[in-house]
Formats: structure tokens, C-alpha cells, sequence
């Protein structure tokens, strides 16, 4: 009789023994870990085995909370943000990893606070580092509100011509769409539809097209315009996402601010700059302020959940 362990009963992820939290901002879930002394090796074996919704935990992607202080671009961000004590290295499902995550932001925030590593006070604020820069956090009456620093046009050169600068092709749709593409850090394609019915009609399991793609590819919003538009001062649109290195999920934080950039910019001088997206999944808002660079930010509320935690066997 063999006394090699059964393959069968052999430990079912390479993380092992970590401890992870489990949690979601809108349905946009997460698999947190802490890494306090910056020692856990992630690649895309590891991300997708956890991510994974039938052989593993299952989340649409995976965030570890390391000290900036030990990951090269969060000694770049310190240099000038010295309160910025923890990193967000955010995977998408896929293992690719992203610049930003809107969503996963505040339950990154969330998870640090629930673990005894932040505290953020009633009013107070809390800088985190990303591969998007600095972000900086708040509570709110939704969950909370981070300022996800400026937005910019990925071809202004297109834009400042109130020109379209992607044709978009989606299942379900007739014909190919032309979308505007954001950047909120990561990439976006924003392509209006008219009415609800059509975005219904839209298959999102297979990712739409772009033409041509953004350099570091796209993620892909759908959204329809309420109409009227403005409700008591809000804007509001309803918003599909396909995710880059995920697939269609419940809510995209990102996504959401590019789907309000797009539309007021659409929507022209008059349009608010206090937002309502509706997801899937819920819903957050969207506020454009100037920042403290001079600079028109985006600051993304919305609600933080946690709902699990435990160790990988
Ligand atoms: N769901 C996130 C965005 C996650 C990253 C995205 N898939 C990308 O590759 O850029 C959000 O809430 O913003």
C-alpha cells in the first residue's frame, strides 16, 4: 500500500493555512488577506485557485493589505504621502492585476479597520495607496466615500472633438456602438444605449468587442440614461459592466464613475455633478469635486460589507 498522501486530500489551494475575510461592496466581491510583514507570494495560480466559484472560495478578485513600506510602488507613494501606512495590491479573478478597484476600496478599508490595523473616526479621513496613487477615504452615510482622484480622457485628442473613439460589438445588440473611453486610474469604455429593454438584450458572458482596444485593454460599461435625467438634482443612469480579467459582475466602483463622466460630459454644460449609478447590484454615488491639485475629482460612495472570515485549509 502506497504512503504517499492522496492527491485527493492533499491541501486544495497554494494559500494554505492564510487566514482571508471574505467581502463585497454592491456584489462585487473580494477574498481580503493581511500581510503585515509582506510575505505572501501571490501570482495567478494562487488568485485564480482562490477566485475560483466552484474549486476555491470564489470572488471576483483578490486584495492584500501589505505595509506600503514593502512593496515598491507603495515606497514611491510614501515619499510623498507618509500617512499612507497600507497598500491595496489588488488581483483581478484572472490573476492580472489592476491599477484600481473602486468597490474593492472601501472593503479594503473596511476589512483593515475590522482587523484592528486602521481607525477612522466619524469625519476623519484615512489615505490608502493603490497602483493608482493615493486614495483617500472616509466614512459616509451610504458606507464610505473615497476620493478616486481625477479622471481623464484616454484619447482627448478624440474627445475634444466631441468625437466617439471605440466601436463596441456586444451579443445581443444589432449593431456595433460607439463608446468613450475613461481612465479612473484603470481603463474604461462607456457606451450609451437608450432604453432599459436593450440593455436587458445584452449578453455580457462573452466580453463585447472594442475597436481599436485601449493599449492596456478595457473594461466595458453599458448604461442608459433615466428620462428624464436628473431626479431632484441627481443624475441617474443604470449601468451593465464587463470587467477586465473578471467577466459581467454585480457592480464596478471604477465603472460607475466612468459611466457618470461619460454621461455628463454627454449630457453637456447643465448636467449635475452629483450622480446615482444603479448596478446590478445596487447602487453608489458619484460626486465630481475640485481637488486640492486644482483638478476635477471623482469621489465614489457606497456601502462596505463584510461577511466572512476563516483559513484556507
Ligand atoms: N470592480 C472594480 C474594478 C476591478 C479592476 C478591473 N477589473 C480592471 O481590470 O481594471 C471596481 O469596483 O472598480
Amino acid at each position: 500500500m502506497s504512503t504517499q498522501p492522496d492527491a485527493a486530500l492533499a491541501a486544495s489551494t497554494p494559500l494554505s493555512g492564510l487566514s482571508f475575510s471574505k467581502g463585497h461592496g454592491t456584489g462585487n466581491d473580494f477574498l481580503l488577506l493581511a500581510d503585515p510583514d509582506g510575505s505572501i507570494e501571490l501570482g495567478v495560480e494562487e488568485v485564480t485557485a482562490a477566485c475560483d466559484r466552484h474549486r476555491g472560495l470564489g470572488a471576483d478578485g483578490l486584495i492584500r493589505a501589505v505595509p506600503s513600506s514593502l512593496v515598491p510602488e507603495g515606497r514611491a507613494l510614501l515619499q510623498n504621502n507618509p500617512e499612507a501606512e497600507w497598500f491595496m495590491d489588488y488581483r483581478n479573478g484572472d490573476g492580472s492585476v489592476s491599477e484600481m478597484c473602486g468597490n474593492g476600496v472601501r472593503v479594503f478599508v473596511h476589512f483593515l479597520i475590522d482587523r484592528g490595523l486602521l481607525s477612522l473616526d466619524e469625519g476623519a479621513a484615512a489615505a490608502v495607496g493603490t497602483r493608482g496613487g493615493i486614495k483617500v477615504i472616509e466614512r459616509s452615510p451610504d458606507g464610505y466615500s473615497v476620493d478616486m482622484g481625477p479622471w481623464e480622457f484616454i484619447h482627448p485628442e478624440k474627445a475634444a472633438a466631441r468625437a466617439m473613439d471605440a466601436l463596441v460589438e456586444a451579443d445581443g445588440l444589432e449593431v456595433p456602438r460607439p463608446g468613450l473611453s475613461i481612465s479612473m486610474g484603470n481603463p474604461h469604455t462607456v457606451v450609451a444605449l437608450a432604453e432599459i429593454a436593450e440593455l436587458d438584450a445584452t449578453s455580457l458572458s462573452a466580453a463585447p468587442r472594442v475597436d481599436p482596444v485601449p493599449p492596456n485593454g478595457t473594461n466595458v460599461e453599458f448604461v442608459v440614461p433615466d428620462d428624464p435625467l436628473v431626479h431632484d438634482g441627481i443624475g441617474q443612469v443604470t449601468m451593465r459592466v464587463h470587467e477586465r480579467g473578471v467577466g459581467e459582475t454585480l457592480s464596478c466602483g471604477t465603472g460607475a464613475c466612468a459611466a457618470a463622466v461619460a454621461t455628463r460630459y454627454w449630457a453637456g454644460a447643465d448636467a449635475p455633478d452629483h450622480w446615482a449609478v444603479s448596478v446590478p447590484g445596487g447602487q453608489v454615488g458619484v460626486q465630481f469635486h475640485v481637488g486640492p491639485d486644482g483638478r476635477e475629482h471623482v469621489h465614489l460612495s457606497g456601502p462596505a460589507v463584510l461577511i466572512a472570515s476563516g483559513t484556507f485549509a
